[in-house]
Formats: C-alpha cells, sequence, structure tokens
C-alpha cells in the first residue's frame, strides 16, 4: 500500500473540487495538496461574464486533469476512488489500495441520477449524469421510434427541446412545463417556442461535436462515472438522429408513472401505465427526475446529514465533523439561509460552495477567522431555456413567500417574459427571459429592499427608463 502525506485533500474532480484546488492553488501556494479524481479530466470553469455583482454567467468544459499542475506546483493527482475516511486519524484509502494522511478534507463527489422506482430492473429506463448515459442515450435513439421523458426540470426541458426525429411524450406531474425554473406564464411564453423550434428546424441536421471525453480515457475506475456534463451536451445527440423520424410531442400533464414493465412480442418494447389511468408503449423511457448525493464510500464515523440525502454543512461548507468539509451537488446547504437564496444543485452553486470550503479550509489551518461569500446573499441562475436566455433572481417563483405576494408582469410574446415578485412592496424575485438588460437593477432592488411602492406598476414600464429613477 503506497501512503502520501497532505494538508489538503479534495475528492473529485467535478466543478466544486477543482474550484476548491483552484482557490487553494491562490491561498495557500505552498502547501501539499492532492486531489482524488476518478476521471482523468476534470471540469474546467472559462469566459467567466458577470451580469452584476452575483449574477455570473460562465461556460464549462472538460480539461485534462494534469493541466490543474499549471496552477498550482504542489498538487499531487491521484487518479483513483475514495473507498473510506478515517476521520479520527485523518487517513483516506482509495480503491486502489492509497492511504492518504491530510489535515483537512473536503468531499465533492457530486450526485448521482434519482431514477424512477423501475429502472433497477429495466435497463431501458435511463437517467443522464455522464458521457457514458449520453452514449446510452444516443443508442438508444439510433433505433428508437418513441420515447416517454418523464420529469420536469432541467434535464427534460433539454431533451425535449433538441431531440427530433422521434415521438416524444413527456410525463410532468405539474399543470405545465419547465416547472423547477419557471411559473406556468413564462412555461406558456416558452411553449410556443418549441412549437416555433421545431418547426424551424424540422430539416436542420446539426454536426456540431461538442464532447472530447469519449475519444479518450474516461474513468480510472471503470464503476465510477465521469463528472456531471456540461452545457449543451444534448448537442452530441443530434449526430444520431435521423430527420425523417416523426416529430410528434405530446405533453401528458398532472401525471406520474406508476409502473414500467417490459412486453415481448408487441410492436413496443415498453409499456408505461401512468397515474392518470392512460398507458403508453414506446421504445425506451428517459428519467429526468433529480439527482441525489453521491456518498459511495464509508466513513468511521459518519458526518450529519441533510434531509435531502446530502452531507449536511454549515455557512462554511463545513460538515458535522470540523475538518471535513463538502461542497457541490453532494452538501446539503443546512445553516440558515439569507431571505433571497436556497440550494438548487447547480454549476453557479457547485462552483461557490468550492471556492467558500477552500477559503474556509485554509483559514481553519493557519487559525484565521472566515465571513461566509457575499454570493449566498442571492440565489441567482442564468441558463438556456427554449433557445431563450433565462436569468432567475431571488424567489423567482415566491418560494417560501406563503402565497402573500404579488406579481407584475411585462410580456412581449417570442422576445420577452419578465416577472417581478414583490412582498410588501419590495422586489424578492424575478425572471427575466430574453435580452432584458434587467438583471443588474434586479439584483440591486432584492439586495438594497427598495420600497417600490411609489413606482407602481411604472416599474416594468417599457416607455420608461427604470434606471433613473435610482440614480
Ligand atoms: C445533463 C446535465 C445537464 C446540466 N446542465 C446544467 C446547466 O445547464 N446549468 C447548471 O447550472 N447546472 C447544470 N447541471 C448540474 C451541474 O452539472 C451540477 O450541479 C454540477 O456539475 C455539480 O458539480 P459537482 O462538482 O458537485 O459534481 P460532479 O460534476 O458530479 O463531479 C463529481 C466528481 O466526483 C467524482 N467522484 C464521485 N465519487 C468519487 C469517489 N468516491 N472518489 C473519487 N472521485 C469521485 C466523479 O467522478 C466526478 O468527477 C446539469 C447536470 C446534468 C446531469
Ligand atoms: N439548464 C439548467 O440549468 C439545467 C440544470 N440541470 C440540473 O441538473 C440536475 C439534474 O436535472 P433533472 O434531472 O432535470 O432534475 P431537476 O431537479 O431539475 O428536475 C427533476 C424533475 O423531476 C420531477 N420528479 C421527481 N421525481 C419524480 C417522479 N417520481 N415522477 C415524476 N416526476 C418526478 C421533479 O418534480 P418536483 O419538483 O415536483 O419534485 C422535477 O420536475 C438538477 O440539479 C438540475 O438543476 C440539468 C439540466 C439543465
Amino acid at each position: 500500500m503506497s501512503k502520501l502525506n497532505s494538508k489538503y485533500l479534495i475528492v473529485g474532480g467535478g466543478i466544486a473540487g477543482v474550484t476548491c484546488v483552484e482557490t487553494l492553488a491562490i491561498l495557500h501556494p505552498g502547501a501539499t495538496l492532492i486531489i482524488i479524481t476518478a476521471s482523468s479530466l476534470v471540469k474546467n470553469v472559462s469566459n467567466i461574464t458577470f451580469y452584476a455583482k452575483t449574477i455570473v454567467k460562465f461556460d464549462v468544459s472538460e480539461t485534462e486533469a494534469s493541466s490543474l499542475k499549471k496552477i498550482h506546483p504542489n498538487l499531487h493527482i491521484v487518479y483513483d476512488s475514495l473507498r473510506h475516511v478515517d476521520t479520527t486519524h485523518k487517513i483516506a484509502y482509495t480503491d486502489g489500495g492509497i492511504e492518504i494522511t491530510f489535515e483537512a478534507i473536503c468531499i465533492c463527489t457530486g450526485g448521482i441520477p434519482k431514477l424512477i422506482s423501475d429502472s433497477k430492473k429495466i435497463s431501458r429506463i435511463i437517467g443522464i449524469r455522464d458521457t457514458e448515459s449520453v452514449e446510452h442515450f444516443q443508442e438508444k435513439l439510433r433505433n428508437g421510434r418513441r420515447m416517454v421523458v418523464v420529469g420536469n426540470g432541467g434535464i427534460a426541458s433539454e431533451i425535449i427541446h433538441a431531440i427530433r426525429g422521434i415521438e416524444k411524450i413527456w410525463v410532468v406531474r405539474d399543470e405545465y412545463i419547465s416547472a423547477t425554473f419557471v411559473d406556468p406564464g413564462a412555461a406558456e411564453f416558452l411553449q410556443d417556442s418549441v412549437k416555433n423550434y421545431q418547426e424551424k428546424q424540422e430539416n436542420t441536421v446539426l454536426r456540431r461535436h461538442i464532447f472530447s471525453e469519449e475519444d479518450k480515457l474516461v474513468s480510472v475506475n471503470k464503476n465510477l462515472k465521469s463528472a456531471a456534463l456540461g452545457p449543451d451536451w444534448y448537442r452530441k445527440l443530434e449526430n444520431v438522429i435521423s430527420s425523417e423520424g416523426k416529430q410528434e410531442l405530446e405533453i401528458i400533464y398532472k401525471s406520474e408513472v406508476e409502473y414500467v414493465i417490459e412486453k415481448e412480442n408487441t410492436e413496443y418494447p415498453l409499456y408505461v401505465k401512468l397515474s392518470n389511468g392512460k398507458a403508453i408503449e414506446c421504445d425506451f423511457v428517459i428519467s429526468a427526475t433529480g439527482v441525489e448525493p453521491a456518498v459511495n464510500f464509508t466513513w468511521d464515523e459518519e458526518p450529519v446529514f441533510g434531509k435531502d440525502g446530502g452531507i449536511a454543512v454549515n455557512e462554511l461548507q463545513q460538515t458535522s465533523i470540523p475538518h471535513v468539509f463538502a461542497a457541490g451537488d453532494v452538501a446539503s446547504a443546512s445553516w440558515e439561509h439569507s431571505a433571497h437564496w436556497f440550494q438548487l444543485r447547480l454549476w453557479t452553486q457547485a462552483r461557490q460552495m468550492g471556492a467558500m470550503a477552500a477559503k474556509a479550509m485554509h483559514a481553519k489551518i493557519n487559525k484565521e477567522d472566515v465571513l461566509q461569500d457575499f454570493c449566498f446573499e442571492l440565489f441567482t441562475h442564468c441558463t438556456t431555456l427554449f433557445g431563450h436566455r433565462v436569468v432567475l433572481l431571488g424567489k423567482y417563483n415566491g418560494q417560501g413567500l406563503d402565497k402573500k405576494y404579488e406579481i407584475l408582469l411585462r410580456v412581449t410574446h417570442g422576445h420577452e417574459y419578465i416577472k417581478f415578485v414583490l412582498q410588501n412592496g419590495k422586489l424578492q424575485g424575478a425572471i427575466l427571459i430574453g435580452e432584458t438588460d434587467l438583471e443588474e437593477m434586479c439584483e440591486n432592488l432584492i439586495l438594497d429592499q427598495i420600497d417600490l411602492t411609489p413606482y407602481g406598476d411604472d416599474i416594468l414600464n417599457p416607455d420608461i427608463d427604470i434606471d433613473d429613477y435610482f440614480d
């Protein structure tokens, strides 16, 4: 068994782990730092654009783990998987038989798809997380004629938007689409784009090749997967879809999958029974039903876990064991959140948590004080849904406001959808779809809790330059 010593040990090469390494490289360049990564490729953030102080957009790509050495000469990369953590003696053990001592450890092992119940016995029920799972999806798409997509969040929305040439039946338990991110009004706005997009794209064949992982060594340990996919992951699927297939999309609202069974000697191999009594036959099912934290190793002493199964962390990303930290999808944000922040398992938050963990680990080892980063004051998410830029701020769907709020809307069909969520005349959240240019103003209005009552509906009057009010 080989032995290594480190001051800081990071586990996982996703955005959280890599950001933690990068931040420690700046804070403590002389310290010995080890990253355990199950994949030879790690995630990398680039082209960071600030729409406002806390509203950040960036690209996510993959890079060789060895390139991290450029930023941290004392970084040692262990291509292996964490098997066991002895928190008492501060030793981590890997599957490959390496023993690593540490002074502080940060667990960044990400998440795994949380699939509908029959997935364990039916291989035609697929979850999407990494390159391997997309390849599985690709293979099913090649010969598939009809697929059922279950779930109403990010992945389902992206698949419905991007995939053509196959019959799509989208089963959602809400009354409207993309409910994780938007409200019924915005869903209607986006749904118009689904129709327009399908019409526009009918004969388009896209040939962009985004991924490089398939060409290279991916998982060092074949039982482990690589990090969660990057943006535009679905474009990889476009190469395999015939443009001659059927284009139909049927959305079944307020329904869930009751069970799925495999059938022989029938036109379609799967029979899907829904809670509304309806049954669908199809070739395969995509279960885009969320993620669960990946705690795939053992401990001598378990830390406290959050309700969602993640490792509970305080505002410094510290677990209930003081020298053990956690960040990204594996962590459960268990501190008292500020009024306009909540946890959603997203890149932005993986990055923010990874950086926060690094600062707190460094402060702990150097016996310094550290405060939580300002970014946890406001929930922000920039993404693209059905071809539109979407910016979500604060309590954008009135989350936790107990239905005691007002909504102010400005909609220009096909162009922009702006929703303000106001409570006692103050802005609590916003959905900005399209090129609205309102990000910075909304950020300020939410953070400063300015009373907007005197401005009435003018706050969203397109003929008035609202910024003038606040100069
Ligand atoms: C298809 C898809 C599309 C997405 N699109 C978006 C989007 O548009 N915008 C957005 O904000 N978010 C998106 N997300 C969510 C985002 O990808 C995740 O929130 C984020 O990547 C989490 O980062 P992470 O570092 O915590 O975990 P991961 O990226 O999952 O990385 C975890 C790493 O830990 C490694 N690991 C696991 N166990 C071990 C072990 N025992 N030992 C060693 N290494 C281990 C894994 O191999 C992996 O490399 C998407 C997710 C998916 C699946
Ligand atoms: N553009 C973006 O920002 C994207 C972000 N992502 C992120 O990647 C991760 C994985 O994405 P995804 O899988 O779409 O997860 P999400 O958490 O975004 O969405 C999961 C959806 O599945 C629903 N659901 C959960 N269980 C069931 C069930 N048994 N039957 C029917 N519906 C169910 C949820 O409903 P309910 O809410 O009612 O529980 C929710 O609508 C998430 O963290 C997501 O935020 C992924 C793709 C794109």
